[in-house]
């Protein structure tokens, strides 16, 4: 059985601006099948919190941590790790080679989305450089994109062991059950 684990880092958060959009990152991260996400030390705690209410309700054993020192981290994670860096500047999603690459590997991941600017050194580090498509557009999107393409949609149907609340699908309505 593959142990496999894949984890997000989001750098480049702007203390208050990106406080809605790094939320989005860790939502999108946990309901679309990665592992925890690492957020930078100045990210704010309720952030961190809104994540956690989100996984205490709608269950998973998704973690969040903040990183003191990111760039180090991301050198760390290469001893067990690999590295997949987001980024407009890539080689293309759609030249499925590279993902092909990813899939096949058996060590565990590390999807780094950026912000306004991403540090240089990143792009080097990286074991891949990867482009959802070579127009600029968001690490929301970017996320979502990536990680759908890298479970080949199975994430969606997963199920969140420890939830309290599930949705019952309906195609109209909001149906609700209570779990514990
Ligand atoms: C506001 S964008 C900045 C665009 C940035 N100059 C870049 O390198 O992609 C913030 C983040 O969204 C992600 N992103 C935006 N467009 C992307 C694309 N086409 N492919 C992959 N990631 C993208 C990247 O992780 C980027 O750091």
């Amino acid at each position: 059985m593959n142990l496999r684990r894949i984890y997000v880092l989001r750098i480049g958060h702007r203390p208050v601006r990106d406080h809605r959009v790094t939320t989005h990152v860790g939502l999108v991260a946990r309901a679309f099948g990665a592992d925890g996400l690492f957020l930078e030390e100045k990210v704010e705690d309720s952030v961190v919190q809104t994540i956690r209410k989100v996984c205490y309700t709608w269950g998973g054993d998704f973690k969040v941590e903040k990183l003191k020192d990111p760039i180090n981290f991301v050198r760390e994670w290469k001893n067990k790790g690999i590295v997949v860096h987001l980024t407009m500047y890539g080689l293309n999603i759609a030249d499925e080679s590279m993902l092909n690459l990813i899939k096949s590997s058996e060590r565990d991941i590390l999807v780094v989305v950026g912000g306004e600017k991403v540090p240089r050194i990143l792009y080097d580090l990286a074991d891949y450089n990867i482009a959802i498509g070579n127009q600029p557009h968001s690490e929301v999107a970017a996320l979502a994109i990536f990680l759908d393409r890298f479970f080949d949609g199975r994430e969606l149907l997963r199920n969140f062991p420890g939830a309290r609340v599930r949705i019952i699908p309906s195609s109209r309505g909001k149906k609700i059950q209570r779990v514990m």
